[in-house]
């Protein structure tokens, strides 16, 4: 297996290789040569898997074999080591056509540490081996950068440095990213928005001698590891669902921004997962939405909402889908990429949104709808959902196709993360120790301005160089 880029100009690389480069050095974003194809057997024998286990089978295939699979296992083992559910990713049942994949059980509370912890891992066994250091940097609405700053403190050889945007991350995610105080991590509150932080990173990781020289490592769903990372809850969750409700069709509402928990569901697809609908669901951000409905790629005016780490307006993934949709055709995806570029926006033929339409149904929540999902649900079930997930369940309610069969809905952050919402409903939580004990930690962040040369200032202070 080697992996290329969306616009076609990486030679092909391998696994290792292409974990290491993150975004294409194109400017693309890597994807396999081919998506390999899981059989009914296969699916078959994979049903009574622990989740290691299943995400071991899973990695294997795209592996070439590069980590032996001893290493492979224990740092798998070794990632969910410190998720406080057995099952890892446990999935509670509502009723009989809606069950809920609990994703937030990991040490951040949110689904990014699901793919994050294990990336922190290889990060630290691949500085190992090679004997190189591991700059990482990334961009964050808030649960990415916790999770990443969690998975990689105090680890030897590695320093991170995480963008967020200054008040417009939740209490509890700024606590945890602020309140750690290892020398490896560097946290830069920029006064803007996520979609800013986004776009200096991407920048600065399409600066190919800057990129080179400090060797800048992505933990972002840029990175195709985390994408592969979170295929593997796709398949978790349909096996473990009774044979029942797997005979009546399956399907999944997602709640998405950056457009990498869907992608990772259509790439579960694409392997052979028997998915129905992939329902897409966003907050009042609703470019993807408006894409999926009208056939146009527009970002709009940025809004502040109830789920805020899906504040977001240029999904960086889109790029991947649009490489699926166009045929895995790159200079396809190359010309239309750089017309967003000049012009800002996409439009799709009609035709093509029919197709993009048999893919994705979509579905937007407006803030009013996040918190009626909030309450209907904690009422109807007794099952307290965060905004995000709330979106997923709302995008189930107004969108999903009942007769297609059951419903996955992701539940991607507990909701003592996002208090600030919980509150407006007048219900009072008891937060998780982990929580809890971050109120009487003291907190340190660099504030800067939305400028990339502010940025870059900061992190040639603060990046190692190898010797
Ligand atoms: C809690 C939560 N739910 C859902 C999402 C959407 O995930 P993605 O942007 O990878 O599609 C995010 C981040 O964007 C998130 O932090
Ligand atoms: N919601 C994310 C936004 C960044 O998305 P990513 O999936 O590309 O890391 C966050 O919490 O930071």
């Amino acid at each position: 297996m080697k992996y290329n880029s969306t616009r076609g100009k990486v030679a092909p690389i391998g696994f290792i290789d292409m974990f290491l480069m993150g975004l294409g050095e194109d400017g693309g974003l890597i994807v396999p040569e081919t998506i390999p194809s899981v059989t009914d057997d296969q699916l078959k024998a994979w049903s009574k898997l622990s989740y290691q286990d299943l995400m071991l089978e899973i990695f294997s295939l795209f592996t070439n074999g590069e980590i032996p699979e001893r290493d492979l296992r224990q740092l798998i083992q070794d990632s969910y080591a410190g998720f406080t559910s057995p099952a890892v990713l446990p999935l509670t049942t509502l009723n009989d056509s809606l069950h809920v994949l609990e994703l937030f059980h990991g040490p951040t509370f949110a689904f990014k540490d699901v793919a994050l912890q294990f990336m922190g891992n290889l990060y630290a066994y691949v500085a190992k081996k090679q004997n190189k250091v591991v700059n990482i940097l990334g961009a964050t609405s808030g649960d990415t950068g916790a999770s990443a700053i969690s998975s990689v403190r105090g680890k030897e050889g590695i320093q991170i440095c995480i963008l967020h945007p200054n008040g417009k991350v939740s209490l509890v995610q700024e606590l945890q990213m602020t309140t750690v105080h290892d020398d490896n991590v560097l946290n830069l509150s920029v006064n803007g928005n996520f979609d800013d932080c986004q776009q200096i990173i991407k920048e600065l990781f399409e600066d190919i001698p800057f990129k080179t020289k400090y060797h800048l490592r992505a933990i972002n769903s840029i990175n195709f590891v985390r994408i592969l990372a979170q295929s593997v809850y796709y398949f978790y969750a349909y096996l473990q669902l009774p044979e029942k409700a797997k005979a009546s069709g399956v399907n999944f509402s997602i709640p998405t921004g950056n457009f990498g928990n869907i992608f990772s569901g259509y790439l579960a697809k694409k392997m052979g997962l028997p998915i129905k609908q992939l329902v897409l669901a966003t907050n009042e951000n609703n470019i993807l939405e408006r894409f999926v409905r009208e056939g146009v790629y527009k970002p709009e005016g940025f809004r502040s909402t109830h789920s805020p780490s899906m504040d977001i307006q240029i999904a960086s993934n889109f790029e991947r889908y649009l490489y699926y949709f166009m045929g895995e055709d790159a200079a396809a995806v190359t010309s239309r990429m750089e017309k967003f570029k000049s012009e800002g926006q996409l439009t799709f033929a009609s035709e093509e949104v029919a197709r993009i339409q048999q893919d994705l149904t979509a579905y937007s929540v407006g803030n009013a709808e996040c918190l009626e999902t909030i309450r209907t649900y904690q009422d109807r079930y007794g099952y307290l959902l965060d905004p995000h997930s709330a979106c997923g369940i709302a995008a189930y309610e107004g969108a999903g196709n009942k007769n297609d069969g059951v419903f996955v809905s992701l539940a991607t952050a507990h909701p003592a993360k996002f208090d600030e919402a919980i509150r407006l409903l007048g219900i009072e939580q008891k937060f998780p120790e982990r929580i809890q004990e971050l109120f009487d930690k003291p907190k340190h962040q660099v504030v800067v301005d939305n400028s990339k040369t502010e940025v870059v200032a900061q992190l040639e202070s603060f990046y190692r160089v190898n010797k």
